[in-house]
């Protein structure tokens, strides 16, 4: 059983081994090993890049985790939106047990009302306490589809699937991880990030695979996996707010939507509101990350600020080659 580390972030955490098993010790030093983009390095387990103390989480969760069929899973790609699609799931799916003027969201962030499963439930626990959990449960990971545990698929538990245009993740991720590096780390260049990036090694890269795998599933499985894009999301935020509730099980009525609580959900939850509450300014996360470094732009295309026509090219060629003939498009 790992001992829990106490430091400033679980980005930070992933070089100090004493926390980990003699399984995951034993199998960071078998796995393909490479530069980390805030600590010292990233491990390739089942085909994606995990901090150390990351894959602990993975492991423990794979082993530990017992999901209940009526469990809904969020997952994402990292930077594609989670914290905008925690807070719109946990508005819709909670909306007759919460006033607009003492909603949880005004208060806490939405990394700590729905979890990720291996980054903080099980990242050094076997058996947290998933008493206060209320139904249905809900969860998040940025797993990707080989790594999820057993029991989420066995049991047909619903997953929304959130991904976004892989250069705006990618310049997201960019900015997100200079915030996160110490000044001895200093800045990782924009040239560097891109390269491995490209190579897919990154938090839970290769990103187009991590989507793509995920793409397929839903094509199989539509009802048990809605996938949906932050675009789709920023273009038609009602339209899909509505589709989400209906994937979930629990429609808004006409009436509802007479009332416009569909409007009020988006608000609560709209990129201007989340980022200015004082809990968002201020606060911290249970982990240690600052909440304010879940929110930059929140917008579609910031990647044309920042890529080079050769980066742009380059992104081009990789989407192309990963996405062909899948009829997935950014
Ligand atoms: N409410 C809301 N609406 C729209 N966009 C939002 C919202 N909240 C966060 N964001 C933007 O999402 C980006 C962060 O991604 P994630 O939340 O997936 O980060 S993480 O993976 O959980 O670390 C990051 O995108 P960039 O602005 O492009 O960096 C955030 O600004």
């Amino acid at each position: 059983m790992p001992i829990p580390l106490v430091t400033s972030s679980n980005y930070l955490r992933q070089d100090l081994k004493e926390g980990l098993t003699q399984e995951c010790k034993t199998l960071l030093s078998t796995v393909p090993i490479d530069k980390g983009w805030v600590a010292t390095n990233l491990f390739q387990y089942q085909g994606f890049w995990h901090t150390a103390t990351q894959l602990q989480g993975v492991l423990t969760c794979q082993q530990h985790f017992q999901a209940k069929p009526d469990d809904l899973l969020l997952i994402t790609t990292p930077k594609s939106g989670t914290t905008w699609l925690k807070a719109v799931a946990f508005a819709t799916v909670n909306r007759n047990r919460y006033s607009s003027s003492d909603h949880p969201l005004l208060t806490t962030n939405p990394h700590d009302l729905v979890p990720f499963l291996e980054r903080k439930l099980f990242i050094d626990n076997q058996n947290p306490d998933l008493t206060s959990f209320t139904y249905p449960r809900l969860f998040s990971t940025h797993l990707p589809y080989v790594s999820l545990p057993k029991s989420v698929e066995q049991l047909g538990c619903k997953m929304v699937y959130l991904c976004r245009d892989p250069r705006d993740a990618f310049i997201s991720l960019w900015h997100f991880t200079n915030k996160l590096r110490t000044q001895t780390l200093g800045t990782l260049s924009l040239e560097e990030a891109f390269e491995r990036f490209c190579r897919g090694v990154c938090l839970y890269g290769p990103a187009w695979d991590h989507i793509m795998d995920y793409w397929k599933k839903s094509l199989e499985r539509p009802e048990n996996v809605f996938f949906l894009k932050f675009e789709e999301m920023k273009a038609q935020p009602s339209v899909q707010l509505k589709r989400l509730a209906e994937f979930f099980g629990c429609p808004f009525s006409k009436e509802e939507e007479k009332k416009g609580v569909v409007e009020e959900i988006l608000k609560l939850c709209s990129f201007d509101h989340l980022s200015n509450l004082n809990v968002n300014k201020t606060g911290k996360l249970s982990s240690g990350e600052e909440n304010s470094t879940f929110f930059r732009k929140g917008e579609v295309g910031d990647w044309i600020n920042h890529l080079t026509p050769q980066m742009i090219k380059k992104f081009e060629q990789i989407t192309e080659e990963k996405f062909h003939g899948s009829g997935l498009q950014f």
